[in-house]
């Protein structure tokens, strides 16, 4: 198998630049970030415009996790700087933190608290909480309201993180993994809220998954953390036009993938060549099948073909 570096899909910081407005809900430069020998986050640059979704992707062990939780300041950085609503990032607190909701990985606070007091004692300290949109979720989600936090399945827990999370009506919203525990219907019911309510303007959501299906839906913009950097952050619906899995097949088989320009990634499988190729050249992809003999098919990979490939 042949990789070639992903510098061609990989934005220039010029279209970095272009693809921000003015004041980016968060602009990330130089992160670094190391556990005692592990280098985890290596010289990350991270430009995130307002209003848009956007999934972050990336292999168990990338990165995403230590990544969302120095964004928030909830993990010490070795270097670089972090600026949330045109602020530096230092530690959380203080007014901005009035303007995001993070639902971590596991939710694991106040188990001897139930739903009603915890989502109580909690909405005290917001100045917007939108109760209605609470009370609608606890039922459609069927929390037990009189149930303590402990005695909650992880789903529900997960459930309840959520609430708690978009309660507040953020602005900017983190969640690590967020649908992982919850079941098909409870996801879609998630996503389909979670859209509703972060499609307003100004509203951005960040959230890492391994769910493709589920970026797929939201049409998500889509960031993929791999060698401690964000390699790439396109619309998915770019992706999805400009990269082609391009199958080349042939009785003989193949010593080596054929050259192509534009190509991110080929292997050879039995009788076939399969090619990511960017922004594919039909007329030469033609002539090249020509001339080795092969029968040629361009397909649009889905989301998670590009992530197998990609990440
Ligand atoms: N507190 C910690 N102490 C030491 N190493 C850590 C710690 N937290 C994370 N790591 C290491 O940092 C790397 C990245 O972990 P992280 O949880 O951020 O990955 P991830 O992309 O979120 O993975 P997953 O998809 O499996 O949730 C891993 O190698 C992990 O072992």
């Amino acid at each position: 198998m042949s990789v070639t570096p992903l510098a061609t899909v990989t934005p220039p910081a010029s279209t970095l630049v272009q693809q921000a407005p003015a004041s980016p809900v968060l602009e990330v430069r130089g992160l670094d970030k190391s556990f005692k020998k592990r280098h985890v986050l290596n010289a990350l640059d991270w430009s995130v415009p307002s209003g848009r979704v956007i999934g972050l992707l990336g292999r168990n062990g990338a990165g995403k996790t230590t990544l969302l939780r120095c964004l928030l300041g909830l993990s010490p950085i070795d270097g670089g700087d972090i600026m949330l609503f045109g602020e530096p990032m230092l530690e959380p607190g203080g007014e901005r933190m009035h303007r995001i909701g993070f639902v971590p990985q596991t939710f694991d606070l106040f188990p001897w608290m139930k739903v009603r007091a915890y989502l109580d004692f909690t909405a005290a300290f917001y100045v917007r909480w939108n109760h209605d949109l609470v009370e609608r979720l606890l039922a459609n989600w069927e929390l037990d309201v009189k149930q303590k936090i402990g005695e909650l399945s992880q789903g529900q827990r997960q459930k309840l993180a959520i609430v708690r999370a978009i309660a507040p009506d953020p602005d900017l919203l983190v969640l690590d993994e967020p649908v992982a525990s919850l079941d098909p219907q409870a996801r879609r019911a998630f996503m389909g809220e979670l859209l509703t309510l972060m499609r307003a303007p100004g509203k951005t959501v960040i959230f890492s998954t391994h769910i493709t299906a589920d970026l797929e839906r939201a049409d998500a913009d889509i960031a993929l953390l791999r060698d401690g950097r964000i390699q790439f952050m396109r619309p998915l619906a770019e992706l999805r036009e400009r990269l082609k899995r391009v199958v080349f097949t042939r009785t003989e088989g193949w010593t080596q993938a054929p050259t192509v320009a534009g190509s991110l990634k080929s292997h050879v499988q039995g009788e076939q060549a399969v090619l990511l190729v960017e922004d594919p050249l039909m007329d030469s992809l033609h002539a090249l099948a020509d001339r080795e003999n092969a029968t040629m098919n361009v397909e649009t990979p889905t989301l998670e073909d590009l992530f197998v490939e990609l990440a």
